[in-house]
């Protein structure tokens, strides 16, 4: 196959008069795990469910390994899918759950061909001793393996995932994570992830997508976004913590942020941006350096909250110019209601548009994500 595994042009969805999907665009190569990252009601689920044909669309069109399938139904487009509610059927025990859409009219394939597929995923996704099991005996991380195999075995050339894992705790989360990719290595498979999590996007995708009223805001690898996130949104659903956002005032040649803040040469965002008025400035929590004492050309804020995170600590630093979190390096001792004082690094700001939330300044290089 050449060109992408999927490509969605112009997709338009209303429930009841309600749009969900607004023209959204996105394309995805083949053998690649895209994430589709957005809040919940972003048009995530609609996105999945028009790739699989399981809705109808009010316009646009969906290509499937090069070929137009938006009226094609489901069993002719050779994807699955797994939901959240993991959509076992609960009168089946486990093997004739997984076994089930191969015995569909669409596949057809031999008990003996039916009875080796099951083996080898059930061997991938370790529930060789559950097959005999009734699948409403199983606990929530057992039945997601089931869910997923029971998807996977159809060897599908685009397999879609709904929030597949956000019911299971935090590790049985990790290992499902870990194991997706691992499937992904053995059965070069397509993987279409919709979440909401951000940790979750970017532990098993190539690539991610941020989805906000149905649209695609930006697509791309996590260092591009990174190096050039492309709005006020994106940032604060991008990085742990999130982009740290501070109102600021252009001031002739320069940014300085509100409050007799760092004050950051115009020059180092390329020059763009407006003569006067207020801005926002975005830098990476990672590029904020806590200072202590005050020194020249810093902003001042003190720590809100102290958020203790096992090895680590994420402090929340409000001044005037709003506030932000961000981790505190080994050694650095703060706790609640401390003055402290900050600076951005050179060249790692961002200028935003503070009506519209539309990045102005360039693009870092991507070495510095
Ligand atoms: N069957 C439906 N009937 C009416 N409205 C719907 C239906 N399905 C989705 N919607 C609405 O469409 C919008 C997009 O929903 P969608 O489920 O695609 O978002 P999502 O990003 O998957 O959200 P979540 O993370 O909460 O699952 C939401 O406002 C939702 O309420």
């Amino acid at each position: 196959m050449t060109g992408p595994m999927l490509k969605l042009e112009g997709l338009r969805k209303s429930y009841r008069g309600k749009p969900a999907l607004r023209g959204l665009d996105l394309t995805i190569a083949d053998n690649e795990i895209f994430a589709l990252l957005g809040p919940t009601g972003a048009g995530k689920s609609s996105t999945l469910l028009a790739t699989a044909g399981l809705i109808s669309l009010d316009s646009g069109r969906v290509h499937l390994g090069g070929r137009d399938v938006t009226d094609i139904d489901p069993a002719g487009r050779d994807v699955a899918i797994v939901f959240e509610g993991f959509n076992l059927l609960p009168v089946l025990d486990v093997k004739d759950n997984i076994a089930f859409a191969l015995r569909s009219p669409t596949f057809r394939e031999s008990e003996d061909e039916i009875k080796a597929r099951i083996g080898r995923t059930a061997e991938l996704l370790r529930i060789s001793h559950l097959l005999d099991r009734d699948v409403d005996t199983l606990s929530g991380g057992e039945r997601q393996r089931v869910a997923i195999a029971r998807a996977l075995v159809r060897r599908p050339k685009l397999f879609l995932l709904d929030e597949p894992l956000s019911a299971l705790d935090l590790k049985l989360r990790e290992g499902l994570r870990a194991e997706l990719r691992q499937i992904h290595r053995q059965y070069r498979s397509t993987m279409f992830y919709a979440t909401h999590d951000y940790h979750g996007a970017i532990a098993v995708a190539d690539r991610i997508g941020i989805v906000d009223g149905g649209v695609v805001l930006q697509a791309g690898t996590i260092a591009e976004i990174y190096a050039r996130p492309a709005n006020v949104f994106v940032g604060k659903l991008i990085g742990s913590p999130a982009m740290a956002f501070f109102e600021a005032h252009v001031d002739g040649d320069a940014v300085r942020i509100t409050g007799n803040g760092q004050r950051i040469p115009l020059a180092d965002f390329g020059g763009l941006g407006p003569r006067t008025g207020t801005v926002l400035v975005g830098a990476w929590p990672e590029d904020i350096e806590v200072v202590s004492p005050a020194t020249a050309n810093t902003s001042e804020g003190r720590i809100y909250a102290v958020d203790n995170r096992g090895f680590e600590r994420a402090v929340q630093i409000n001044g005037a110019y709003g506030a932000f979190r961000k981790v505190l390096p080994h050694g650095v001792e703060m706790k609640q209601n401390d003055a402290c004082a900050f600076r951005i690094l050179d060249g790692a700001a961002f200028l935003f548009d503070a009506a519209s939330g539309n990045r102005l300044s360039q693009a870092h290089t991507e070495e510095r994500a």
